[in-house]
């Protein structure tokens, strides 16, 4: 084989391996950005540890998992949600977990939508333990109904838990953020916060509304460098969110069961949330194949995006109509 031959095989190899990577890339749980901090940059555990942390939505799902996460970092903890006794269980296992003692944990329960409540929690929090160096935003629920079926009163409730609950707590930490001139306020937003799907149109309109919120405050607090804001975007993660989902009524609970085997971990997800924080990232995608890559078509090419969205989306009405999870019946045998 002569030179000029050699060459145009390393190269052609040389394209085909970065082509691989690349699709690798692509085709993970995460966008590149927090692939690119998972491999290369600061650990949860250099950043984080030691850091007092308000995690709202504690009691469950993606907020108890991350409380377990950040437990073991040595991270002091202000666990909040509406019942004390599911507070006060995950309390007690994050100290059996770590090395944190009764008084690095505070129980604080609190509803997001008592919004007269949220100045006196926030004091509280800043008693017992003297400054918050993270607020983790993530209590909220999601939608299970059709637009047209839907009283008008859900849409207030989803916006009110939602959007309103967090940017009300939020402007009660800030200014003690501001004061100290450090802090870090991560949502955990949505796919639904960057794009729009059937069955969950007030909570699509909710998380969009947050994004907006937040994605704007962060402009306005550009002299504040050390105060960092994170808008997190999870796909579907194992939770109770689908239980615990808001349908026509607001008193009306969901009573699809769902199969939650194709989500993605709530530890994984809890994970790459850490790391997202640890690395200073302003927005994150997070989410199993193949829902990640709907997130690169609609920010690249919306039009196909559009294209695809209304295909599934008419799949996924079907489904819910006759009963079945509009999600798990993508990847179940119960698919109609
Ligand atoms: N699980 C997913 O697929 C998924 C995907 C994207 C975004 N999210 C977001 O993640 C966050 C956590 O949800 P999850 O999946 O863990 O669901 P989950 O239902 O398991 O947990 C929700 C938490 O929010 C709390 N909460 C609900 N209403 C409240 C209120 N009025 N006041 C105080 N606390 C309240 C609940 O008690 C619970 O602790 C939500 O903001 C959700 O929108 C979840």
């Amino acid at each position: 084989m002569d030179l000029g031959s050699c060459l145009t095989l390393l190269v052609t190899c040389s394209l085909f391996y970065f082509l691989i990577q690349f699709v690798r890339l692509i085709m993970a749980d995460s966008d590149l950005t927090l692939q690119w901090a998972a491999y290369f940059g600061h650990t949860p555990e250099s950043k984080l540890g030691g850091n007092v942390i308000w995690v709202t939505g504690a009691s469950s799902g993606i907020g108890e998992e991350l409380s377990y996460q950040l437990a073991k970092l040595g991270c002091p903890l202000i666990l909040s949600s509406r019942r004390e006794n599911e507070l006060l269980r995950v309390k007690q296992k994050c100290l059996e977990m770590s090395n944190l003692e009764d008084k690095d944990i505070l129980v604080l329960p609190l509803d997001m939508t008592q919004m007269s409540m949220h100045k006196d929690a926030t004091d509280k929090a800043l008693q017992h333990f003297g400054r918050i160096d993270i607020l983790v935003n993530n209590a909220g629920r999601s939608q299970r109904s059709l637009y047209v079926e839907t009283n008008l009163d859900v849409f207030r409730a989803l916006i009110e838990l939602n959007y309103l609950g967090t940017i009300s707590i939020t402007k009660h930490v800030l200014p003690h953020m501001i004061q100290r001139k450090r802090g870090r306020i991560i949502n955990i937003s949505s796919v639904a916060g960057l794009i729009g799907a059937p069955l969950s149109t007030g909570y699509c309109a909710s998380k969009h509304a947050l994004q907006g919120f937040f994605n704007s405050l962060r402009t306005e607090l550009t002299t504040y460098p050390d105060i960092i804001i994170s808008n997190i975007c999870p796909g579907p993660v194992q939770s109770k969110i689908v239980e615990n989902a808001i349908t026509e009524e607001c008193d009306k609970v969901s009573s699809i069961k769902t199969d939650q085997s194709h989500k993605m971990a709530t530890s994984r997800c809890a994970q790459l949330i850490l790391i997202t924080a640890a690395n200073n990232l302003k927005e994150t995608w997070i989410s199993a194949q193949p829902i990640l890559i709907i997130y690169y078509l609609w920010q690249y090419i919306p039009t196909l995006a559009w294209w695809i969205t209304a295909k599934v989306g008419e799949r996924r009405i079907k489904n819910f109509k006759s009963g079945v999870d509009a999600d798990s019946s993508y990847f179940t045998k119960k698919s109609r």
